[in-house]
């Protein structure tokens, strides 16, 4: 029945779902869709925040501004009276049970066992709805928000190892320890957290920072490729899927699951490790070809050390070097290796650096960052292909270190230098490249490269009006600061008048 009313749903919106024996569950387009249209959007089931940066968050919201503690339980922050109401009817068990928690319980409190302690509390809210029926108007159950899709999502809890079967024990444990609830099966808590692994999506801003975790039963039918038609952005907690290039009717909905610059082994890792599936989409099936290693090779591998070759490198029989495929010089195994190992002193060094930085943000901070992440890139020049991600990261953090410090200049020169990898590493059209393209169009526009600046942001606009939409507050300033450019750039170029 339920079945039937979410098909039924789905049809308006021009889609279906269907049912493949490799896939499961798959989302299809029964209407056509153009670029930058949206496919779905849904609200989440259930969300928490959570901050990579380690700053907190409204519960409700998610906004960092103006936010206070819960003068209970001291644990979940609100930022004023009507999120921290309309989250009452969740927070009031899970505060009972936090004021009684020892501090030591508190640490383990982990953002995935917060949703799972939300999501319990959901499912009675809906098993219970005459009892609450004075709450129905906050949290309706309507077709596609109500826990029987969370039952149809995918477990793979017969495909996971012992060793994560006993965390999922010890996390459903904690969820007991919290609800008190003497009926709850702590075999289905256990499996709910292997459903969560593979169906639970990061909410995050227009800049694609992480600010939460959230559920969404019906955007969590949609499959993954590695060369997707569609993207999965947010608007507050709202996820918004969009189509990214003409969707014919007929055309399986595909969105990317992981950070998709990576070669095929490491996508093919990252999406089995955590989603138990072997990619198959049109970038996976060239594993092993002579395109694909070379790509590989390039974004992941070494690189030549006669500067002017562009060529990359290959293992040699021996396993004792790798030789340049273009000019036929070789690097011992053992050089590459000592210089790895230096990288990867001088990174940590500059990862310590900005953690303490994030927390007293102190200057200083960032420019010793600065100068181990320079010698990082020294290192890694000498290292990797001018291509490499690996160069390409160091240098995306030098990019953040000098705005930090408010070196434009230098801002830019980083920038610039990545724009190329990134328009190799995330093809079609991806939020990743615009992005770094209004990065590039802003510091432009700070540095007085008027033309510049007009060309990075029409490059910005070309993806990201697709990947955000046009009507986002975010896309809105986008264009704002598009037209401004504009403008200024064509009154540079007037002729001064002759008095
Ligand atoms: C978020 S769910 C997607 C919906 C799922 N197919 C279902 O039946 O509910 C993620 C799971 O779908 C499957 N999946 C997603 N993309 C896939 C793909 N490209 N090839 C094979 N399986 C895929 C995997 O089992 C993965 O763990």
């Amino acid at each position: 029945m339920e079945e039937e009313l979410l098909q039924r749903h789905l049809s308006e919106l021009g889609l279906s779902v269907s049912v493949s024996p490799e896939k499961g569950r798959c989302l299809f387009t029964t209407n056509q869709f153009s670029p930058g249209e949206i496919i779905i959007s849904q609200q989440p089931y259930v969300s928490v925040p959570k901050d990579s940066s380690g700053a907190s968050r409204c519960e409700v919201c998610f906004c960092s501004a103006k936010l206070k503690k819960c003068s209970a339980c001291h644990f979940v922050w609100y930022c004023g009276s009507t999120c921290q109401k309309s989250d009452w009817m969740f927070h009031r068990v899970e505060c009972q049970a936090l004021s009684k928690l020892e501090k030591e319980r508190l640490k383990h409190l982990t953002p995935s066992i917060r949703l799972m302690v939300k999501l319990y509390l959901r499912k009675k809210l809906q098993d219970e709805k005459v009892e609450y029926l004075t709450y129905l108007h906050v949290i309706p159950t309507t077709v596609t928000d109500n826990y029987n899709l969370v039952e149809a999502l995918v477990s793979h809890m017969t495909e996971i190892d012992d060793k994560q079967l006993v965390l999922y024990a010890q996390m459903a444990n904690l969820v007991h320890v919290i609800l008190q609830w003497p009926g709850l099966k702590l075999k289905e808590v256990a499996e709910n957290f292997s459903k969560l692994a593979c169906n639970v999506h990061s909410i995050c801003d227009s800049e694609l920072r992480p600010l939460g975790i959230g559920l969404y039963p019906v955007i969590s039918i949609i499959n993954h490729s590695c060369l997707p038609n569609a993207v999965l952005m947010f608007e507050g907690k709202q996820a918004v899927v969009r189509a990214v290039q003409p969707i014919p009717k007929g055309t399986e909905v595909l969105i990317s699951y992981i950070e998709t610059a990576g070669s095929t082994m490491t996508r093919q890792k990252a999406l089995k490790e955590q989603y138990l599936f072997s990619c198959s989409c049109p970038r996976c099936i060239k594993l092993g070809q002579c395109e694909d290693i070379r790509e590989s090779s390039i974004l992941e591998g070494y690189g030549c050390e006669n500067n002017a070759c562009m060529g990359f490198l290959l293992r040699d029989s021996e396993n004792k070097a790798f030789i340049c495929q273009q000019c036929g010089h070789a690097r011992k195994l053992e050089d590459l290796r000592k210089i790895a190992s230096e990288v990867k002193t001088f990174s940590e060094k500059a990862e310590e650096s900005l953690k303490s930085g994030s927390i007293l943000s102190d200057n200083s901070d960032n420019e010793e960052a600065g100068s181990m992440y320079k010698a990082v890139e020294k290192l890694q020049i000498r290292l990797c292909h001018p291509l490499s991600l690996n160069l390409m990261r160091t240098r995306d953090h030098l990019l953040k270190v000098f705005m930090e410090l408010k070196n434009w200049k230098d801002a830019l020169d980083y920038c610039r230098m990545t724009i190329p990898v990134y328009e190799k590493a995330y093809p079609g059209c991806h939020p990743m490249l615009g992005l770094q393209y209004y990065t590039c169009g802003k510091l432009e526009w700070l540095l007085g490269e008027t033309a510049n600046c007009v060309r990075s942001l029409t490059k910005a606009v070309d993806i990201l009006r697709l990947t955000h939409g046009t009507n986002t507050p975010f896309i809105k300033e986008l264009l704002f600061k598009l037209e401004e450019a504009r403008a200024e750039a064509s009154f540079k170029l007037k002729p001064l008048d002759e008095d």
